[in-house]
């Protein structure tokens, strides 16, 4: 018999088989907001809701269905995660020659975390997810204009990861175009410190995380945290992402411990729907008014966990030059003037900081 040859990619990735989300676990009810009703039919009902939500919880399912730009992020999703299974299943010599460093500056963001790079609590417990940043500055521009080494799989889907970001980033955009004018600001404000062609800490975020270890919780994929950057287009189609029950509203630096009473309620993935959610720039931006929704990432839950869980990430981060203060506009609280100004590549460097050094390590 000759040697039955492994198809692109493995098959660790299996959708169609995974259970439904186990009953008896407790759930948050996201909204969700059409991006076709959004885009195309430029609904106000719906502009509305998405508004309400940035200032309650800051979490919703975008429904994809209907448009273009959402067929390319549920398509390109489930290509991203063959990619990133082909990256993942290198030799760990091999990964940990693109490991990010901690050196602070948005560019340190692009490359691998190993599993274990960051501890999750007080007593010292390591994370068990695997991630692979893909910089968007990299992947949008010629070959002959990047910076940096890239895995051969990364490479070679260059063009799909292009149209991903440019997609997942235009997506973001409109969010926070909606956002912009409810809050009396012209999109202007926010287009001008999101241009996809300007250097950034935005990059598609590939995850790894093994199946459940044992029954009891939780076991840290990724420790609680706000994302730092202004919108975050997530994919992920296992359950394991977590919501804190109460918001928070500062814009703070990674901080495993939640700054208010609650308790950590699952989020159901849903078939053909992204999860967005606003970081801490959207809360920098808005003087508070926004939500940056605090989360975490658990191994699934009941059958679900034997399985290995992947995740497709965007990040939309304000751009490295750009100075991190509020906004004024007449829906925006007056803060006062900040004493001195910081950019967002030294602001999100900080927090990439801030990440490791949390709990002393
Ligand atoms: O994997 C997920 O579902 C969420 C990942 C996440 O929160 C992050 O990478 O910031
Ligand atoms: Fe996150």
């Amino acid at each position: 018999m000759p040697h039955k040859e492994e198809p692109i990619g493995s098959q660790e990735f299996t959708p169609d088989q995974y259970p439904d989300f186990p009953d008896g676990f407790p759930t948050v009810e996201l909204e969700t907001i059409s991006l076709a009703k959004l885009i195309i039919d430029r609904d106000t009902a719906e502009q509305d809701r998405v508004f309400e939500i940035c200032k309650g919880r800051g979490f919703f399912y975008l429904d994809l269905s209907g448009c273009e730009p959402g067929e390319t992020i549920v398509q390109g999703a489930d290509e991203m995660v063959r990619v990133a299974e082909a990256v993942f299943k290198l030799p760990l010599e091999e990964k940990m020659t693109y490991e990010f460093k901690i050196a602070g500056g948005s560019g340190s963001l692009n490359g691998y975390k190993a599993v274990a790079a960051t501890v999750t609590d007080k007593a010292g417990t390591r994370d068990t997810a695997e991630f692979f940043n893909v910089g968007k500055n990299e992947m949008i521009v010629p070959d002959d204009q990047m910076k940096r080494k890239w895995p051969e799989p990364i490479l070679a889907a260059k063009p799909m990861f292009k149209d991903y970001i440019e997609t997942a980033h235009s997506i973001g955009m409109s969010i926070m175009g909606i956002i912009a004018k409810k809050l009396g600001v012209d999109p202007e404000e926010f287009n001008s410190r999101h241009r996809i062609e300007e250097q950034s800490g935005d990059h598609v975020r590939l995850t790894r995380g093994p199946p459940r270890d044992k029954e009891e919780l939780p076991e840290i994929q990724t420790p609680s945290h706000t994302d730092f950057g202004t919108i975050t287009l997530l994919m992920n189609w296992l359950g394991g992402l977590q919501v804190w029950s109460e918001s928070s509203r500062t814009a703070q630096l990674w901080n495993h411990e939640p700054d208010v009473p609650g308790e950590w309620l699952w989020v159901k993935p849903k078939k053909r729907c992204a999860i967005i959610n606003l970081g801490d720039a959207a809360v920098k931006f808005s003087n508070g008014l926004l939500c940056a929704g605090r989360h975490r990432v658990i191994p699934a839950p009941g059958a679900q966990g034997k399985y290995p869980r992947y995740s497709v990430v965007y990040f939309v981060r304000p751009e490295d030059k750009c100075i991190m203060k509020q906004l004024r506009g007449p829906g925006i609280p007056d803060g006062p003037e900040e004493e001195k100004d910081i950019i967002a590549g030294d602001w999100i460097g900080q927090q990439v900081i801030g990440l490791n050094e949390q709990h002393g390590k």
